[in-house]
């Protein structure tokens, strides 16, 4: 965009440049006005004025043509008469043969004159303006012609470009600035045309010719207010008031008051309009002028050329205005000079409009990462409750034992689609007595470990400063930086410890959020963890024999029942022995409580420790345990009875420096075919455990079918 308006500017000086014409050969004229020259037949009625023109042409060489040159002035027609001949009749609004963006009236005089010429110049039309008649050279006056054709194909062309450029900016920007601008070409192509006349020429475009000398009028104002609206949204387009933005908007609506008189289309407006029109014209430009040096005060992008700018079209006006009073002021400038400053003006608002462009775009990329930055708060908030409702679901049902890594799994699964890590790793030692390693990806978890194995100190170190810490990873022997590694302690307490240990390749470092992120999502894991691991405590000791460690009562029938159940359906034997502690009361009564909870203890654990997988153990009373043995019938539970019961009789408890022998008496019985639930089985081997007592204890008895 830049490389097109500096192409236009380049164009407008050279338009410029061009309309200092060569000094041709030219021949002075005297201008008498002729008051009471009689009304020619035939033409509109309008006003009608006359001058007469008085020159000398010189001898004819039979290679000079003369012309006379007339500005192109909004009038209805204009000629020249003398005697018997009378030039072509042309006409501003309705332009016959006159050519591409004509610049002037020109009218060939006959070859054949020669010495002193006297010419009447007539003109019909609401609003006559000075024609200012100039002899010349017809080479010269073409030369002019072809000057005035490229000021005003430039000056089109020019506004036409912009137009589509502000047109295509305010599509992209919805900047009301650029329809401002936009919508200043639109009306400067029709108002400028207008004033040179090209406007009628167009296709489509001649119907303003039905308003005539007041259309261009019209325009001219509608051109002043689209101006003034343009530059106060430039003006204000750094901040939200403007100065003097009341007074503008007045004179821009007395404007369009203006027009709208205008288009009324009364006649006798059309002269005293034409008259006064350079008022408001010259007030926009100076309200324009003063817009500009306040915008040029506050810094505003481009103001100061542009104020510079509105002074040459200022002075622009000034010239044009003192020709058309009928002063000698001559050239292309007085009448393309205007109209190029304004030009110029548009293009280089543009330009300093492409550094609003790139203010968008700063804007777009600002909005753009603040919703970036939203939605991935968004996400990273969604994965965190995720993981919180993972953790609170899937830890209640595991195995204590399984209960770190899977915490840890979740952990990971949630962690590593929300940083641009290429490796999570999970460490903990000592973490409720386990130790975990995690890594994703899971591959290569062997160089991990033997990569930690050499690291321990430093990252247990590091991890026990709580604080999350980043650091560059080295090939050994080389400088450069292969990956960033980042130390995310967990907060676990000593002598356990863990961190989460991130790595990404290059030499990129994690951000601090990401960090935070990782951290957030890790203490959630161990909470979660340790309240998994209090609730799997909590059960235990519910199901758990406080004094033993054994099962409570609670537990064993549980289990009795399941076990009964499932020997019912499965067919299989099970047995079930009472175990009683022989003459306990005299231990506790010799040696006291605390004493006979030892023994307690120390025979619970060797029980224990004696049965097989699958066999189940418990306290079911005071000095009383029971065994389960699922799947084995009266031989073997007999056979497993007597093991025990000689385990007992082998341990040497101490207490109080005198150590104790313990014998036990075992009641034992198997599951009958027809008994259902366990009381029947349990009762037998109660009976069982009492025969046992009475035959003198420290034996084993087992219980018949059916006692007598
Ligand atoms: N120290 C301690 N003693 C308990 C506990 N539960 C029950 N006892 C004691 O165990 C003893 C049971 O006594 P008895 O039922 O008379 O039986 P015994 O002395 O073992 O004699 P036999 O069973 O007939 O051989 C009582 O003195 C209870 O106080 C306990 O948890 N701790």
């Amino acid at each position: 965009m830049i490389a097109i308006c500096l192409v236009l500017l380049l164009g407008l000086v050279a338009a410029a440049m061009a309309g200092v014409v060569p000094d041709g050969r030219r021949v002075p004229v005297a201008v008498v006005p002729l008051q009471d020259a009689p009304r020619p037949e035939g033409l509109p009625a309008t006003r009608h004025a006359a001058a007469l023109l008085r020159f000398e042409l010189p001898p004819a060489d039979g290679e000079a043509r003369w012309v006379v040159r007339l500005e192109r002035e909004a009038v209805d027609a204009v000629w020249l008469q003398s005697g018997d001949w009378r030039s072509p009749v042309e006409r501003f609004f309705e332009p016959g043969e006159a050519g591409v963006f004509p610049g002037s009236f020109v009218f060939d005089l006959p070859a054949s004159w020669a010495g002193p010429v006297e010419l009447e110049l007539h003109s019909t039309g609401d609003a006559p303006r000075a024609l200012r008649p100039q002899v010349m050279d017809a080479a010269d006056a073409m030369d002019l012609e072809h000057y005035a054709v490229a000021a005003s194909a430039t000056i089109y062309a020019s506004l036409f470009t912009i137009g589509l450029l502000a047109l295509a900016l305010y599509s992209a920007a919805r900047d009301r600035l650029f329809l401002a601008l936009f919508g200043f070409t639109v009306v400067a192509l029709l108002a400028l045309s207008a004033v040179n006349g090209h406007l009628y020429q167009v296709p489509g475009l001649r119907m303003f010719a039905f308003w005539r000398s007041q259309g261009v009028v019209a325009l001219v104002m509608l051109l002043c207010a689209a101006w003034l609206q343009m530059l106060l949204q430039y003006a204000g387009m750094d901040r939200e008031r403007v100065r003097w933005k009341g007074l503008v908007d007045g004179v821009s609506l007395a404007l369009v008051g203006l027009v709208a008189l205008c288009l009324l289309n009364v006649p006798q407006l059309a002269r005293t309009l034409a008259q006064v029109q350079v008022v408001p014209f010259g007030l926009a430009l100076v309200l324009g002028l003063a817009l500009l040096v306040d915008a040029a005060r506050r810094r505003t992008l481009m103001a100061l050329p542009l104020a510079a700018l509105a002074v040459l079209a200022l002075a622009g006006v000034i010239l044009l205005e003192l020709s058309a009073r009928g002063h000698q002021v001559e050239g292309v400038l007085v009448r393309y000079g205007y109209q190029l400053a304004i030009v110029a003006g548009v293009a280089i608002l543009a330009v300093g409009l492409v550094g609003r462009i790139a203010e968008y775009r700063r804007q777009r990329d600002r909005e753009l990462l603040a919703r970036a930055d939203t939605e991935r708060r968004m996400q990273r908030e969604a994965a965190r409750s995720e993981l919180v409702s993972e953790l609170q679901l899937r830890l209640r049902t595991l195995p204590p034992e399984d209960l770190p890594w899977s915490a840890f799994r979740l952990l990971l699964d949630r962690l590593r689609p929300l940083l641009p890590a290429e490796r999570c790793v999970v460490v903990a030692q000592g973490l409720h007595g386990q130790d975990v390693l995690l890594v994703d990806p899971v591959g290569d978890t062997d160089a991990v470990r033997a990569q930690l194995g050499r690291r321990q100190l430093a990252l247990r170190r590091q991890a026990a400063n709580g604080i999350a810490l980043q650091q560059p990873v080295t090939e050994v022997g080389q400088p450069s930086v292969v990956a960033i590694e980042a130390v995310v302690p967990l907060p676990i307490r000593a002598p356990a410890w863990g961190a989460v240990l991130l790595q990404r390749r290059g030499a990129d470092g994690f951000a601090t959020e990401e960090l935070s992120l990782a951290g957030d999502f890790a203490r959630q894991a161990l909470l979660h963890l340790d309240q998994a691991m209090a609730a799997v405590q909590l059960r235990r000791s519910a199901e758990l024999d406080a004094l033993t460690g054994s099962f409570n009562r609670r537990t064993i029938d549980h289990w009795l029942t399941r076990t009964f159940a499932e020997a019912a359906r499965s067919g299989q034997p099970v047995s079930v022995l009472f175990i009683d502690l022989d003459h306990f009361k005299s231990i506790n009564d010799r040696f006291g409580h605390a004493c006979g909870d030892a023994c307690l203890r120390e025979v619970a654990r060797a029980l224990r420790a004696s049965l097989q997988e699958g066999d189940l153990f418990g306290r079911y009373g005071g000095e009383e345990f029971i065994v389960i043995l699922p799947g084995r019938g009266g031989a073997a539970a007999r056979a497993v009875a007597e093991q025990l019961r000689m385990e007992v009789e082998s341990l040497r408890p101490e207490c109080g420096g005198v150590l104790l022998r313990l014998t036990v008496s075992v009641g034992v019985a198997t599951r009958l075919e027809h008994e259902e639930g366990p009381e029947a089985t349990l009762a037998r081997a109660d009976r069982a455990l009492y025969a046992a007592k009475a035959a003198g204890r420290n034996c084993v008895q087992v219980a018949p079918a059916v006692f007598r």
